[in-house]
């Protein structure tokens, strides 16, 4: 089967300076694949490459079978991908209410009400919040109002660049049970965590990128049990 994203000889970085270097990287319909490395690897940089908010110098991208290289981020949006980017990634002061409806901006749905309903199901616990701002919530609140703005759009790609940085224990298992619930819904998920091992246990696919390049690729499985990645990035315990 094709990949539903596809990043071929990627280079890109700021001001000249290239952070991330001949990346690739091929995204399943359907799976979660998750991104994983040291601090400072380039894999923000990759997200946001993919997503156009960060300059390309070098390197194709294509999606649902079409060259999307060069597009820009309003062009995506309508194409399916969304992205979810980390921390500080609500509008404090706007309503939940309002800052779900700011995710229909770029790709307005035909529907609205039945995605807002759709998106609402996902996180129940928004729904006595509407009227809220944001900014009042807790973090893995905040969190789950930036997921369901991105998911306002209706993408076939979510892109979520540390979900549940900064978030608690007991957060982090809800975010990740919700990416599964995300998942079951046909939306395929590309994330960036560093909460390694945990997302390498329910992702399909990993990928370790160091300093800016391809290290390895393979099935989470597989990279929870690969001696070079255990030791290097999962604090070398068993998995
Ligand atoms: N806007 C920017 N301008 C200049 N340099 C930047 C910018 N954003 C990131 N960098 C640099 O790019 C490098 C890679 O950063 P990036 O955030 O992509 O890495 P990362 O793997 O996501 O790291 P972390 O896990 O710490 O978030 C770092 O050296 C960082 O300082």
């Amino acid at each position: 089967m094709s990949a539903l994203l596809s990043v071929a000889g990627l280079t890109a970085g700021y001001g000249g300076v290239p952070i991330i270097e001949g990346v690739n990287l091929d995204v399943a319909e359907h799976e979660i694949s998750v991104i994983i490395g040291p601090n400072g690897a380039g894999k923000s940089t990759l997200l946001k490459t993919i997503f156009a908010l960060t300059a390309r110098s070098e390197g194709e991208i294509s999606f649902a079978g079409k060259e999307i290289t060069g597009l820009r981020t309003a062009q995506l949006v309508p194409l399916g991908i969304s992205m979810v980017p980390q921390s500080r990634n609500v509008f404090p002061t706007l309503t939940v209410d309002e800052n779900l409806d700011v995710g229909t901006y770029a790709a307005p749905p035909k529907d609205k009400e039945k995605v807002r309903e759709n998106v609402l199901s996902l996180f129940p616990d928004l729904r006595g919040k509407l009227d809220q701002a944001a900014g009042e919530l807790s973090g893995g609140q905040r969190q789950m109002v930036a997921m369901g703005r991105a998911l306002m759009s209706e993408p076939k790609l979510l892109l979520l660049d540390e979900p549940t940085a900064g978030l608690s224990p007991a957060y982090l298992e809800i975010i990740f049970d919700l990416l599964l619930d995300i998942r079951k819904r046909g939306v395929t998920i590309l994330m960036v965590e560093q909460n390694a091992k945990q997302a390498l246990r329910i992702a399909d696919n990993g990928h370790v990128l160091v300093s800016g390049k391809n290290f390895v690729s393979g099935t989470g499985e597989a990279l929870l049990n690969d001696d070079a990645v255990r030791r290097s990035f999962l604090g070398g315990a068993a998995a």
